[in-house]
């Protein structure tokens, strides 16, 4: 099994409290290695070696740091089955969905190379003769990255990439729960001679560790994928220092067919879009929206679907769902069933962990879905970020836009018409970062992934995402002529 260290300003160090934590497989429970439960103070020397190493970082043409990052990317498609299998192990991923992870993890990084040569200023005239006014786009400095476990290492890709090709370092926490794979990039970064201290990636404990990351006056930025408690204390704590935040929390995705809608179309998005990796995505369909016209015939052929589902070992190329991650969050499942039930739900199909030896260790639970769900219940508002799926029927356009929009989260909704009117309707209303017209959630790196509400604020990805990791600064030059 192996001992993880921490990755501060180029070497694997322990922290000196010695103390460290375990890392579970949640397909059998069995330990796939420990890490380091870093504190404060390991915090503290990873921000320093970050802000240390800025300073020539920054300084380095950016086409010269996509180099580097291109180099990095190189290397993660290079290791692919190592660390595929070691997501497969830390994150019950299956090990199909876990080779597109590691894929996307080095597109992500490649997609913010493509700004090296884009990162332009302003060159604006000014009120008063001979005097030019010059916006220049900069780096922020040292940004800290706290990402979550359902996509580990895509989601330290996707904010390493452009962190540094903007001209920052970086210093990265992932979750105590999944950090195999993104402390592998450590490795990475040594073996493409990526400069001491631009990428330091330390773990431990995000109440003490995270909130210490975000409360130094080092930390010029703060980007973390997560809930949406803890991304509302990361803000609170960030506005001490005035740091900029940029954060990806929950969500609570409607999928609306509506009458017109290609049955066949929808029922596999709506299939993929909520049972794909076990339902741990933040873009999921968290509530599925049939019109009454259609309610019959769509589920007749979803729930063949929903009931095919091979449920079993992430390794197995067979099978079609693995585990939730781990004891809490299948806790959290039984526990919204029940909920759900109690409040007038029907249980339809699953809500509890599958039969047979294979599934007594680990986090299993069936392919869920409740009936006679009605907008008020709880099932309808929390995210569950698990393979449940709540049903509603809905009469007309106006009723299905209130119960989408009923809803403190906004990051993504999913919709099935044919009609361009109800399409030109439904962007005009539906309170969304990010809308699916006629398929499944699956976000593309020039795009703009968006929460509105407690979904989120900043935005990632794309332009604009890019764009968070920079500063302006503008001249105001008077010259002799
Ligand atoms: N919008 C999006 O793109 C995505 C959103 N999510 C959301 O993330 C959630 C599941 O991920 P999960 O990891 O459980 O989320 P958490 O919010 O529990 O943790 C996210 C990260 O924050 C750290 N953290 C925890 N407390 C603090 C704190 N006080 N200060 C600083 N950092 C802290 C955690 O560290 P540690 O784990 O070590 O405690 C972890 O690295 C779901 O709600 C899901 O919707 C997930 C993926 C994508
Ligand atoms: O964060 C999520 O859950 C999604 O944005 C997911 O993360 C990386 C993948 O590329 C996205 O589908």
């Amino acid at each position: 099994m192996q001992d993880y260290q921490l990755y501060i300003n180029g070497e694997w160090v322990n922290t000196p409290s010695g103390k460290t934590a375990e890392v579970i497989n949640p397909s059998d429970e069995t330990v796939v290695a420990t890490v380091q439960d870093g504190d404060a103070n390991d915090a503290q020397r990873a921000l320093e070696a970050a802000e240390s190493a800025q300073k020539a970082w920054r300084k380095l043409p950016a086409r010269q740091r996509a180099e580097y990052l291109y180099a990095f990317a190189a290397e993660i498609k290079a290791r692919k089955k190592e660390l595929s299998e070691l997501i497969v192990k830390e994150q019950g991923k299956l090990i199909g969905v876990a080779e597109m992870e590691v894929e996307v993890t080095a597109s992500f990084i490649e997609y913010a190379c493509e700004w090296a040569r884009r990162i332009e200023g302003d060159l604006v005239p000014s009120d008063n003769e001979n005097e030019h006014i010059w916006i220049h786009k900069i780096p922020r400095g040292v940004v800290v990255a706290i990402t979550a476990w359902n996509f580990p290492l895509a989601l330290a890709g996707r904010k390493i990439g452009p962190a540094l090709v903007a001209g920052n370092t970086i210093v990265v926490k992932p979750t105590t729960e999944t950090p195999l794979s993104t402390l592998e990039l450590g490795n990475i970064a040594s073996k493409v001679g990526l400069p001491a201290g631009v990428l330091n990636i330390i773990t431990g404990p995000g109440r003490e560790m995270g909130g210490a990351l975000v409360a130094n006056p080092i930390t010029k930025m703060v980007t973390m994928t997560g809930s949406t408690p803890v991304g509302q204390q990361i803000a609170k704590s960030a506005a001490e220092n005035l740091t900029h935040v940029q954060l990806e929390l929950g969500g609570k995705a409607p999928f609306i067919v509506f009458e017109d809608a290609d049955i066949d179309a929808a029922v596999d998005a709506a299939l993929h879009s909520r049972f794909d990796n076990c339902g741990q995505v933040c873009t999921c369909n968290e509530r599925l929206y049939l019109h009454e016209n259609i309610y019959d015939a769509f589920m007749e052929k979803f729930m063949d679907k929903v009931k095919a589902i091979k449920v079993g070992d992430p390794m197995d190329p067979d099978s079609e769902m693995g585990p939730k991650v781990n004891a809490k969050e299948l806790a959290n499942m039984e526990k919204l069933v029940k909920e759900a039930v109690s409040e007038g739900a029907t249980l339809l199909l699953g809500g509890k962990r599958p039969e047979g030896s294979q599934f007594e260790k680990g986090y299993w639970f069936e392919p869920t879905v409740l009936t006679d769900v009605e907008q008020h219940m709880g099932i309808v508002h929390d995210e569950s970020f698990g393979p449940i799926l709540p049903v509603i029927k809905f009469k007309d356009f106006d009723q299905v836009m209130g119960y989408a929009n009923d809803s403190e989260f906004g990051l993504a909704a999913m919709v099935f018409t044919n009609d361009m009117s109800t399409i030109m309707k439904c962007n005009e209303e539906l309170e969304f970062g990010e809308i699916y017209v006629n398929r499944g959630h699956g976000e593309q790196h020039q795009g703009f992934h968006n929460g509105y509400k407690l979904s989120g604020t900043g935005g990632e990805d794309g332009k604009y995402g890019f764009e968070q990791y920079l500063e302006k600064k503008t001249f105001y030059v008077k010259f002799k002529v």
